[in-house]
């Protein structure tokens, strides 16, 4: 069965505490880092200096997702950086087959994310590129948006090239996750889910994080029931 991992947003965490947030999300599979550069999204967040930092204190993995431009350029230092998983944008990419290998030369997992409105149709070919497809289910940029429903067809259509191709590749969805929209989005065949709100949000983040693998998991046992 397709592995159901939970990766909270520290975008949606309390950015003078970083340490103690990430102490509170331990029984996370990643920490999703968003690094954002007020050119390809109009927010701006933190950059590989403040990335590294959370990477020596974080108790678990590091799944950055870059919304920046002109990525051929900077996504590579952040594999160089010893990042377990960096995703870049395929709008920001000139020559995305390319970046992908150099991700992977560099030893970190390589992702490529789908704003709303991008067909993955002419990325299919390339998947054997790529360990990760992001589909963003919100228009990157801010967190605790409403999940777009309409990129559930196209997380049909991924998850149905993936396993028609049996290229291990796992698609994440990153946007409005909560408990009740991450059923949705694993029964279309999402298997790695971002949260900020959902889990920042709440009383009990471990407890969030656990509350969503439960509902995440059981979504995608029955789908191979
Ligand atoms: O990349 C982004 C936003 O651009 C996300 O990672 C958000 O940070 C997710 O936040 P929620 O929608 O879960 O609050």
């Amino acid at each position: 069965m397709t592995q159901c991992c939970i990766n909270p947003s520290i975008l949606s965490a309390d950015f003078v505490n970083l340490e103690a947030e990430l102490q509170r999300i331990s029984n996370a599979d990643a920490v999703h880092v968003d690094v954002m550069d007020n050119h390809f999204v109009p927010n701006l967040t933190i950059g590989l200096p403040v990335v590294q930092r959370i990477q020596a204190v974080s108790p678990v993995p590091l799944d950055a997702h870059l919304m920046i431009a002109d990525a051929d350029r900077w996504a590579p230092g952040f594999a160089d950086a010893g990042l377990a998983s960096v995703t870049f944008h395929a709008e920001a990419s000139i020559a995305p087959v390319k970046l992908a290998r150099e991700l992977r030369s560099r030893g970190s997992k390589a992702g490529m994310a789908l704003r709303p409105a991008t067909p993955v149709e002419p990325y299919l070919d390339m998947l054997p590129e790529l360990d990760m497809l992001l589909i963003m289910t919100v228009e990157p940029g801010f967190g605790g948006q409403a999940f777009l429903d309409i990129t559930l067809p196209k997380i049909r259509r991924a998850r149905a090239a993936i396993d028609g191709s049996g290229v291990g590749v796992a698609i994440q969805v990153d946007g409005g996750i909560t408990e009740e929209t991450i059923t949705r989005a694993a029964e279309a065949g999402a298997n790695v889910f971002v949260a900020g709100s959902a889990v920042y949000g709440a009383d009990d983040p471990a407890a969030a994080i656990d509350r969503l693998r439960e509902k995440g998991a059981r979504t995608l046992r029955s789908a191979t029931e």
